[in-house]
């Protein structure tokens, strides 16, 4: 059991007696910020992260880069952790390379970043803290704390196929964890799990445990989006821990939130029952999905009666009851867990007999299946009902920008049905590798002759659209876009998708711009909003700006800098663990009312060594293609063929480990898609539609799936533009 005595002099909050009333202002009165209760704990000073995917990895990139913690990331596949000790990551996300390279190698000077100027300014070093390895038993063993971040595909066989939560990896890591632990540890469950699933691993650690080790098991769900992730976990909305209330599951508990409030301000860090953790996480995907769900059926209406989704959505928006995020009409939403969680809900639903439940939360998949079908429909209508040897371009295939992620992209569905319309279809992505677009095509039931015969995979959008009679945009990638870049912030839509979050990196305003202006249809929509963070309310500000951490020993100052190309009026700071005295105008939390903790309620940390400036923004550009991790399925489908080959035993008995390999591990001809991230050091340039419309045959049809274009400008080139949630110009054969 963890008790006070394993305190780590200096870097610890003062330890104090448990007591009924301290439990009970964690739990008695719902969720409650960290901080409230006065409780010892155990100061973690290594965690070990079990899975190094888009979760584990950039998880534990933030906090090792954050912090002083020793955090080890292990993998049973060897090829991604490979990957990620090498200079080309096996996951794309903005930013995430500064990351790694600084709290992995201790200096800026990476063999990879050697041309850049600035690696060789003096004092850029500091002690490496992440470290990546297969050899998951010693990692287990040497650690404090666990986080859990491996794969819960959706089940693919028996019992709940197609619909309950896969959660065969989670169980082998509980096993593994029992089987090798040979000292108290703290489990946090971080993969996305159904309800109850903490108490299932606490079961089988218990039951498995050597004698006298003692585990306390936490929910802590991950929040962060891909083509986000870093921003996300270095500024997230909130941080939620599950724990049991007991003495120990709070302490448990306290030791988390002591990891995360090294960075992150306390206030946004909650604790709660952990069940209500546990459903907190579906429950968000699911109200997500909601949201574009509804929006994507207003669309439907938009365009039977010649409203424009993207003004409807930004006068909900503006509601502050409703918000601005995830009201961009599309294609359908895309990813490896939106579909999967609300499927879970509605497995759980039915499970407990509530089938008006379960039937409502399968509304949301059933509208974006039918968003997908009425955008094809739409097509077809408009190039006079028929494909036949017709050439389409589709620009984008990732499920949304800024990844390579392709799972559950709505691209897959339409290329399919272009194909079934026996068009000839040719795809371009930036990011996306053409042998995971063959993957995912076959996935979805094509045959990889047949289709190689309709389908081809170009190198540029210009040869994607060459001789082309229509282009369709799936991916809001920013390149294909014609808005003015100065106006259009990052290219959404008014209705401002995830509005404002400013790379603490590079200092860009990412996302949620309410500034594109649209002259469509003869209407002119002045959808200004804020450019830069001055011009976001105070709250949005601080929660969205650039990170400065303090040290309160040492007064050293982790400072993440905007680029010097950047507009000093986008950077901000954001404070790390707040100690606000209560005698000032501070003293209570900005726009809630609520009071801030008290610096005595408020852990405080020792950074045995210099935390140093990450890199200028140059570098935050990455090519690299996402390997799809072993065990994901789609539509109930396992990706590929079973491995054997875990390095670690995750049980006494001899055991065969079984994974799936990454599909483009296979099919790649330049070796293992894992070897294939690095930084990208040039800048990608925006599509010239004028160069495009000069090789298109007449009439030249544009189907903006993601309402990136500015309609007006490609008109006066001659083209037909064709928008989500905007009626039909042309559309003669609906
Ligand atoms: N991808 C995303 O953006 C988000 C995912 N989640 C959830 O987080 C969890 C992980 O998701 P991803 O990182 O995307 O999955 P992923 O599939 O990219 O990575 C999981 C990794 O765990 C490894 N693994 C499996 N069993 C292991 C074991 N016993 N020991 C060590 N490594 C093991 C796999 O080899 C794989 O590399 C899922 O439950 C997912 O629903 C939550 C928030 C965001
Ligand atoms: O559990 C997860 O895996 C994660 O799922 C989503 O993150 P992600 O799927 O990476 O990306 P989103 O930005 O949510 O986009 C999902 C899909 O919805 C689409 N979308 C998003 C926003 C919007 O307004 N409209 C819209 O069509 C995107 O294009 C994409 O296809 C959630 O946003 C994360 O909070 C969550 O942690």
């Amino acid at each position: 059991m963890i008790s006070a005595e394993n305190l780590v002099p200096g870097n610890e909050c003062a330890p104090s007696s448990i007591n009924e009333s301290s439990v009970s202002q964690i739990h008695g009165e719902g969720a409650k910020t960290v901080g409230a209760a006065d409780t010892a704990h155990k100061a973690v000073r290594k965690i070990t992260c079990l899975g190094s995917g888009f979760v584990g990895g950039p998880t534990s990139a933030v906090t090792a880069f954050m912090s002083n913690i020793d955090v080890t990331v292990v993998d049973i596949n060897s090829e991604r952790i490979k990957a990620w000790n090498s200079d080309r990551l096996p996951i794309y996300e903005p930013g995430l390379h500064e990351i790694v390279y600084a709290a992995r190698d201790g200096t800026y000077t990476n063999s990879a970043l050697k041309r850049n100027e600035l690696s060789n300014l003096p004092g850029r070093t500091r002690k490496p803290n992440l470290h990546f390895s297969t050899n998951v038993d010693k990692a287990i063993q040497d650690a404090d704390l666990i986080f859990v971040c491996v794969n819960t595909p959706t089940k693919a066989n028996g019992v709940g196929k197609g619909a309950a939560a896969d959660l065969a990896f989670v169980e082998a890591a509980a096993r593994n964890i029992a089987h090798v632990a040979t000292e108290d540890k703290i489990i946090v469950e971080k993969s996305t799990v159904p309800c109850r699933t903490a108490h299932s691993i606490r079961e089988i650690l218990s039951a498995n445990a050597k004698p006298g080790v003692h585990f306390d098991v936490l929910s802590n769900p991950e929040f962060l989006a891909e083509g986000t992730a870093v921003q996300d976990l270095l500024s997230p909305d909130r941080v939620i821990i599950g724990s049991e209330m007991t003495p120990e599951g709070i302490q448990a508990a306290r030791s988390l939130a002591g990891v995360y409030s090294q960075w992150i301000p306390t206030e946004r860090i909650i604790t709660m029952n952990v069940w209500s953790s546990e459903l907190s996480k579906l429950a968000a995907n699911a109200l997500l999905a909601q949201r574009i769900s509804s929006i994507n059926a207003l669309s439907a209406i938009c365009e039977a009666t010649g409203a424009e989704v993207d003004e409807v959505s930004h006068a909900c928006g503006l509601d502050s009851r409703i918000g601005p995020h995830m009201l961009a009409a599309g294609p359908g939403f895309g990813g490896s867990c939106f579909q999967k969680d609300i499927f879970n809900i509605v497995y759980l639903s039915e499970s407990l007999h509530l089938y008006e439940v379960a039937d409502y939360w399968r509304g949301i998949i059933n509208m974006n299946e039918y968003q997908k079908q009425r955008f094809t429909k739409r097509i077809i209508s408009c190039m006079f009902n028929n494909l036949t040897g017709k050439k389409v371009a589709v620009l984008g295939f990732a499920f949304k920008k800024n990844t390579s992620d392709t799972r559950e992209s709505p691209a897959i569905t339409l290329v399919s049905n272009f194909a079934a319309e026996r068009a000839q279809v040719a795809i371009y992505d930036p990011k996306v590798k053409e042998a995971q677009i063959w993957q995912e095509l076959q996935e979805a039931g094509g045959n990889l002759l047949q289709l190689k015969k309709n389908v081809l995979v170009c190198k540029s959008g210009y040869d994607a659209c060459r001789g082309a009679d229509g282009v369709v945009i799936m991916t809001g990638w920013d390149e294909f876009s014609n808005k003015d870049p100065i106006n259009a912030g990052n290219l959404a839509p008014p209705s401002m998708t995830s509005i404002g979050r400013l790379s603490p990196i590079t200092g860009v305003l990412q996302g949620r711009a309410m500034n594109a202006s649209v002259d469509n249809c003869g209407l002119q929509a002045k959808a200004q909003g804020p450019k830069t963070t001055k011009d976001l309310p105070s709250v949005q500000k601080k929660r969205d700006a650039t990170l400065v951490i303090r040290n309160p020993t040492t007064g050293e100052v982790v400072n993440f800098k905007k680029s010097s190309t950047r507009d000093s009026s986008m950077v901000s700071e954001l404070e790390g663990p707040q100690i606000p005295s209560h005698n000032d105008e501070n003293a209570f939390i900005e726009g809630t009312g609520r009071p801030r903790l008290r610096a005595s309620e408020v852990p405080t940390y020792n950074h045995p060594r210099p935390i140093m400036e990450p890199f200028p923004s140059a570098l935050t550009e990455i090519d690299n293609n996402l390997p799809r991790s072993p065990g994901r399925t789609k539509h109930g489908k396992q990706y590929s063929t079973t491995t054997p080959g875990s390095p670690s035993k995750l049980s006494s008995s001899p055991r065969r480990y079984s994974f799936h390999t990454f599909p483009s591990d296979k099919t790649t001809k330049d070796g293992p898609s894992t070897s294939n991230f690095g930084p990208e050091e040039t800048k990608t340039e925006r599509l010239d539609w004028a160069r495009i419309a000069k090789g298109m045959r007449k009439p030249m049809w544009v189907f903006d799936g993601r309402n990136i274009l500015d309609a007006a400008k490609l008109e006066a080139l001659g083209f037909r533009v064709e928008a989500i949630g905007r009626a039909s110009k042309y559309s003669g054969f609906g």
